[in-house]
């Protein structure tokens, strides 16, 4: 199966116009969307074949903070994470479907992302993600999240699920008032502005495999190139 047939990518940026669209305006309108079952089910069922068979030792404990802060913490996060390269084919239409939506969401909403990072994530039976967020403002130059899972016939038994909260200024008094929870269903999309939304992993039940991703925008000054990790 070379890429063409397994993803309908091409470069044609109009194949995925309508979902693209989708996620704009709701960015617009919330700063979130979600989109069950969204990603093209070739580039889906891709990625899923592709990280099920990766072995062991190419997923590292996941840590958190970046580069020289970059510390594994047992109580926040307990997933494994795989950097995604273009060098496999799985990870090659990914990357392109990731630089069609950036392409697009520059073109609509000019956001002005720059580069993309993403890493394949695996959560063990009991792993987790506490509360976080992706960026800080001022601190880190990343502007929205991706996240997309690759678990076919996920239940509610299953746990797992992504909590987002609203963003703080919109927090009322009444704890967890207005959480949003994403099953993290085969091909389900989630986006959301990185500085802006609290969100966090619930233990899952069985093995979960998902994608998280983040565009970025360029902080390199003269020959201080900014790392994209
Ligand atoms: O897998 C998820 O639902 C979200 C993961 C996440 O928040 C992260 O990796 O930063
Ligand atoms: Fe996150």
């Amino acid at each position: 199966m070379n890429i063409a047939q397994a993803t309908p990518l091409g470069d044609d940026p109009t194949l995925f116009e309508s979902l693209f669209e989708l996620i704009a305006n709701d960015i617009v309108e919330k700063g979130y969307s979600i989109c069950p079952y969204a990603l093209p089910e070739n580039l889906t069922s891709l990625l899923l074949q592709h990280i099920t068979h990766l072995p062991e030792g190419n997923f590292k404990r996941a840590g958190i903070g970046r580069a020289k802060d970059h510390v594994i913490n047992d109580f926040i996060r307990t997933d494994e994470i795989c950097w995604i390269t273009g060098n496999s084919e799985a990870g090659g239409a990914w990357i392109n479907w990731a630089g069609l939506l950036q392409n697009y969401l520059n073109k609509r909403l000019f956001l002005g992302l720059f580069s993309f990072e993403s890493h394949f994530s695996h959560y063990a039976k009991g792993d987790f993600y506490k509360k976080h967020k992706d960026a800080f403002k001022g601190e880190d130059n990343r502007v929205l999240s991706v996240v997309v899972y690759l678990n076919p016939n996920w239940s509610a038994e299953d746990g797992g699920e992504l909590i987002i909260y609203p963003p703080q200024a919109a927090q009322s008094s009444i704890i967890d008032n207005g959480k949003i929870t994403v099953t993290p269903n085969f091909g389900t999309i989630v986006v959301f502005l990185s500085e802006e939304f609290p969100h966090e992993v619930l233990p899952a039940l069985r093995d979960r495999y998902a994608i998280a991703g983040w565009f970025r925008l360029n902080t390199s000054i003269a020959n201080n190139i900014d790392p994209p990790r």
